[in-house]
């Protein structure tokens, strides 16, 4: 139900302001494995800006799966936009974002059947893929993170583990760029990252360290060589596959629940709306941001839930 309300809310909006609709734009989102993660709400909320073309990237390895699921109507419920129409994706692409050219990929993940059936899959061939189906793009997502060592420390994680989460998941924003900067209009440019830095080990929260730096490099030059608009969205806690994955995500949205401002749980929708807003001609203005979607919790100081706070007087919601 609450969902549904965000989205009307959303169109009702947006036919009411034409200066936020994205007529006849085409959108590349790196990182829709399912209909949980923040890539699928983005999708879904850019469409609602009337985005003629959104093209995805499932995951490699559960490509099958994503495009049968598709095809089946397993998602159909969440595909389903306010109009009573389906969010319908032109094109799901193959893509390992850690592989920029055919001659990076070594001998053994060539051969690994896990990739078998797919093939034009690595960042160049993608975009090359994309110009030769499309021609230009309007719309860069990038929303997609990977790390072997997460729940290590990073005291303990080895260098290998440290380097494949920053390839995987920021040297993967630099590259998605520099390979799709040839065809993008001037246009936009967007990432997602995680606010709680200091749970996340083997090097993730270093990981997000680099892409806020970078978003703000990145904006520098691709503003002024080629027009395009970088920003990144720190998201809240959301129970993703990924983030399931990983084991403590809901600790994290309990943390959020009782510390954060805003005393709810953060839903994929209200990142797609920010992501939507700063895709939009709303946001010409915006570059180099880091946008916050996270009920506020990056702006506390203390986890106001400590034995020390105890008798001290904190604002309760109020719940009549
Ligand atoms: N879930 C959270 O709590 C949360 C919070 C803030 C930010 N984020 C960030 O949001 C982004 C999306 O994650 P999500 O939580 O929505 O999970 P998700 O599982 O929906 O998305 C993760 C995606 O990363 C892709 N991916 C991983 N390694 C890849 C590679 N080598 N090449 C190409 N794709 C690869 C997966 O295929 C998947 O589509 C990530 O950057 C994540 O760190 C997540």
């Amino acid at each position: 139900m609450e969902i549904v309300a965000t989205l009307s809310l959303t169109r009702d909006w947006v036919s009411r302001s034409p200066n936020c609709r994205l007529d006849g734009k085409r959108a590349f989102i790196a990182g829709v494995a399912d209909d949980n993660g923040y890539g699928w709400a983005i999708a879904n909320l850019l469409l609602l800006l009337v985005l003629k073309f959104l093209l995805a990237h499932g995951c490699l390895y559960a490509l099958n799966i994503f495009e049968s699921s598709l095809r089946r109507g397993k998602f159909d419920e969440s595909r389903m936009l306010p109009d009573g129409s389906l969010m319908e994706i032109s094109k799901v692409y193959p893509l390992d974002a850690v592989y920029d050219k055919p001659e990076d990929v070594p001998e053994d993940v060539k051969l690994n059947k896990r990739y078998a059936g797919s093939s034009n899959w690595t960042v160049k061939e993608v975009a090359e893929s994309v110009k030769q189906d499309f021609g230009s793009i309007d719309i860069l997502v990038h929303s997609l993170a990977n790390g072997p060592e997460v729940v290590k420390p990073l005291l303990e994680t080895s260098r290998n583990g440290y380097l494949a989460a920053i390839s995987a998941s920021s040297y993967s924003f630099i590259s998605l760029l520099q390979h799709f900067v040839p065809i993008m209009n001037p246009g936009t440019f967007l990432s997602t990252l995680f606010s709680f830095l200091l749970i996340y080990g083997g090097g993730m929260s270093s990981a997000k360290a680099a892409l806020e730096s970078d978003t703000r490099v990145l904006a520098f030059e691709a503003g002024r060589k080629n027009k395009i608009r970088v920003n990144t969205i720190s998201a809240g806690p959301l129970r993703s596959r990924a983030a399931k994955a990983i084991g403590f995500i809901d600790m994290m949205i309990d943390y959020s629940l009782v510390n954060a401002p805003l005393e709810k749980e953060l839903t994929a929708e209200e990142v797609g709306n920010a992501a939507a807003f700063l895709a939009s001609p709303l946001a010409s203005a915006i570059t180099g941001s880091v946008v916050y979607v996270d009920n506020g919790l990056n702006a506390m100081g203390v986890g106001v839930d400590s034995p020390i706070f105890e008798n001290l007087d904190i604002p309760k919601a109020n719940k009549s």
